[in-house]
């Protein structure tokens, strides 16, 4: 079932006396509960077109139609947790702001991600991967239908890294949240997604889309490192991608 159409977006950002195009003519659709990832050179409107679709921005050209209401949670590379509130205040953000009562989830979420210990911790007390597993949990308490990954994991260590990449994607198929994720990292778009676009340099157009197969998408993203099917892919994408752009 389609989740998302985006049917020929196009996007000006219009600055003083000149016009830059971000994106042009992008067509793509996600079903309910795939993941997919983007990826593409820098400057070439990958964030702006997470901005488009979570209602930030609204396109110059196009339509971007979902296939009912949709609740939209965030995750960016910094963590942006308050660092004079506790873990579980961090937690319970979202559902405080939109005023609602249940606050269960909150501790189910640190029990399931192993982290209820930390509930009356501060955010400078926990390392870069814990921190991001509170954002994750802060995100995934209000439930979000469309979640929306800016380089999450880009400012961890790899270890940290991958190890992320494991609880994220066990945790999404759980939940069976329909996911888009910006990433610069080819391994990181195959392990993860049922579905890879290519992005152009800007104005970014979708160039290519890869279909993961089978044998990956069964695996976790670290054991999918080690898959054949994994390194054939990896030359592909390398190859669209190789351009100085990047
Ligand atoms: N608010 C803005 N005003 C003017 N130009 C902007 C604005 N936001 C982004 N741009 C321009 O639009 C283009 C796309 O930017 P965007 O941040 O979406 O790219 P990106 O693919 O996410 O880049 P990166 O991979 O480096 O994060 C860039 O050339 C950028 O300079």
């Amino acid at each position: 079932m389609t989740f998302l159409d985006v049917k020929n977006v196009t996007h000006h950002f219009f600055k003083e006396q000149q016009v830059a195009t971000a994106l042009e003519n992008v067509n793509f659709s996600v079903g309910a509960g795939e993941f997919v990832s983007f990826l593409g050179p820098s400057g070439c409107g990958k964030s702006t077109l997470l901005s488009l679709l979570a209602g930030l921005l609204t396109p110059t050209a196009g339509e971007i139609q979902f296939a009912g209401d949709v609740e939209i949670g965030y995750m960016l590379q910094q963590d942006f947790l308050f660092p004079w509130k506790t873990i579980e205040e961090n937690v319970a953000l979202g559902l405080t702001l939109l005023k609602r009562e249940n606050h269960d989830i909150v501790d189910e979420l640190l029990e399931q991600f192993e982290l209820a210990h930390t509930k009356k911790l501060y955010p400078p007390q926990l390392s870069g991967g814990m921190r991001q597993r509170i954002a994750l949990a802060r995100t995934l308490a209000v439930k979000p239908t469309l979640l929306l990954l800016d380089e999450p994991f880009s400012a961890l260590d790899f270890r940290s890294k991958l190890s992320l990449e494991n609880f994220v994607s066990e945790t999404l198929k759980q939940f069976s949240t329909t996911t888009i994720l910006v990433t610069h990292d080819i391994s990181e778009a195959i392990a993860m997604s049922d579905k890879v676009f290519i992005f152009s340099a800007r104005p970014g157009t979708i160039l290519k889309s890869f279909i993961i197969p089978q044998e990956i998408r069964e695996l976790t993203p670290f054991d999918a490192r080690n898959a054949p099917a994994f390194q054939v892919l990896f030359q592909e994408i390398w190859e669209e991608l190789d351009t100085d752009e990047y």
